[in-house]
């Protein structure tokens, strides 16, 4: 099972195509439309936000609400490109450089001057359009069609914001995932401590304010995943190392943990590793779960926790010192519009891009072609390893 997506940011649309989701799988455009308003939503987002309606159109692979087995296309329109037409080329390219909007200064912290550089664009909008994480709501939209499919087999994907700008969240970590991201979503900035959402938003107002960013730590929790999904016997087939490569390819993501992470390091393995026990109902588990749900490139059928380092978007209203690649002179960027804190946005596009590392694990483990195939496959596979 795998991916793809195009689209530039202000252009006509994005496009998502899917190969390797099993027919009779109901999906529904609601489904993923949710997930796209969820992505657009979150305290600290700019004006783009405002202009944007991310609803998806189905164009293939799904009949009278059910997956045909065929790829799948999903389909984005960008609402903005109404302003964009010219600038993106619908015509030929227009003589006047207002109306051209050339872009020959590299922001900091972009893709704008590497990618120039690699692809030969001395107009860096070339790469501008196409490394913006507007590209993250084709991500979300294959995220969401692999969310039901493990809905379907019972395991679900949440997310929520631990930190922002060094406020921590704290809370009963006792707590289902149900209860966690109920909380979040009642939250303008999807954290479950009210004390830390205040000051987080108060640090977001700050930011911005001082024509700064910010960033911060999102979490992703699954339950339900059954044990021993992934591999030990091939570098490429460890589900850890699979979903920290696919967290670290969001726009401004810079580090993966899983459970208590990099806490790990200063601990003595007692107060580390997770002791084994066995219950009739539910078969193996964890007294503990600081590793997070893996152990040797494989879940051990605990909750997975997973945590997303983002840095502070790079757009700055105070603008960063940057280069003119025509002039060679030094000029301080200007800005248009830009988020001062995506944090919240972020963690939705994390659980959607886990969910699709966590979908394709499933299909390649259990047969994929006939979906109601699939399950059974999986539910006798549960049965037999709580009793294993
Ligand atoms: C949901 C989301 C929204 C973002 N919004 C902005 C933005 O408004 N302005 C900006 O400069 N960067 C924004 N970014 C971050 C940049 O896309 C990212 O830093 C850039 O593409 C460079 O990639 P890198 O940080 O992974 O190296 C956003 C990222 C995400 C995930
Ligand atoms: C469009 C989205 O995010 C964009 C991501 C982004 C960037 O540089 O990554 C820059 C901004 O784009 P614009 O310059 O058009 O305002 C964000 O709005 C989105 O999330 O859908």
């Amino acid at each position: 099972m795998r991916y793809l997506t195009a689209g530039e940011s202000h252009g006509k649309q994005l496009t998502t195509i899917i190969e390797g989701i099993p027919s009779h799988l109901p999906l529904l455009n609601d489904q993923i439309n949710e997930s796209l308003l969820r992505r657009q939503g979150g305290y600290g987002r700019g004006r783009r936000m405002q202009i944007e309606k991310d609803l998806v159109e189905i164009t293939a692979g799904v009949r009278h609400g059910y997956t045909l087995g065929s790829p799948i296309s999903l389909v984005i329109n960008n609402d903005d490109f109404k302003h964009w037409r010219n600038i993106m080329g619908e015509s030929p390219i227009p003589e006047d450089e207002e109306v051209r909007r050339t872009i020959s200064r590299p922001r900091p912290g972009h893709a704008d001057l590497n990618g120039g550089m690699k692809y030969g664009h001395r107009d860096l909008r070339n790469v501008l359009e196409r490394s913006s994480a507007r590209e993250t709501a084709a991500r979300v939209a294959a995220g969401a069609v692999a969310k039901v499919l493990l809905k379907e087999l019972g395991i679900t994907v949440g997310a929520y914001v631990r930190e922002i700008a060094g406020i921590v969240s704290s809370f009963d970590e006792s707590m289902s995932l149900k209860e966690r991201v109920d909380i979040a979503e009642a939250s303008p900035v999807r954290t479950l401590d009210k004390k830390a959402e205040k000051e987080m938003m108060e640090a977001i107002d700050q930011a911005k304010k001082e024509g700064d960013s910010i960033g911060g730590v999102v979490e992703v929790y699954v339950e339900g995943m059954p044990p021993g999904v992934g591999s030990y016997v091939q570098y490429d087939r460890k589900l850890d190392s699979r979903i920290a490569g696919s967290v670290v390819s969001i726009n401004a993501f810079k580090g993966v943990e899983f459970g208590i992470g990099f806490e790990a390091a200063r601990r003595n393995g007692s107060e580390v590793h997770d002791e084994i026990a066995w219950e009739e109902s539910q078969g193996y588990y964890r007294k503990t779960n600081r590793l997070g749900g893996f152990e040797g490139g494989m879940t051990t059928g605990m909750p997975l926790i997973v945590k997303g380092v983002m840095k502070p978007i790079p757009t700055l209203y105070k603008p960063l010192q940057s280069v003119d690649i025509e002039t060679k002179e030094p000029f301080a960027a200007s800005i248009e519009r830009s988020d001062s804190c995506a944090v919240p946005a972020a963690g939705v596009v994390m659980e959607h891009v886990v969910a699709f590392e966590l979908a394709r694990a499933m299909m390649e483990q259990f047969p994929g072609d006939y979906f109601p195939r699939m399950k059974q496959a999986v539910d006798a596979y549960r049965e037999e390893v709580r009793r294993f």
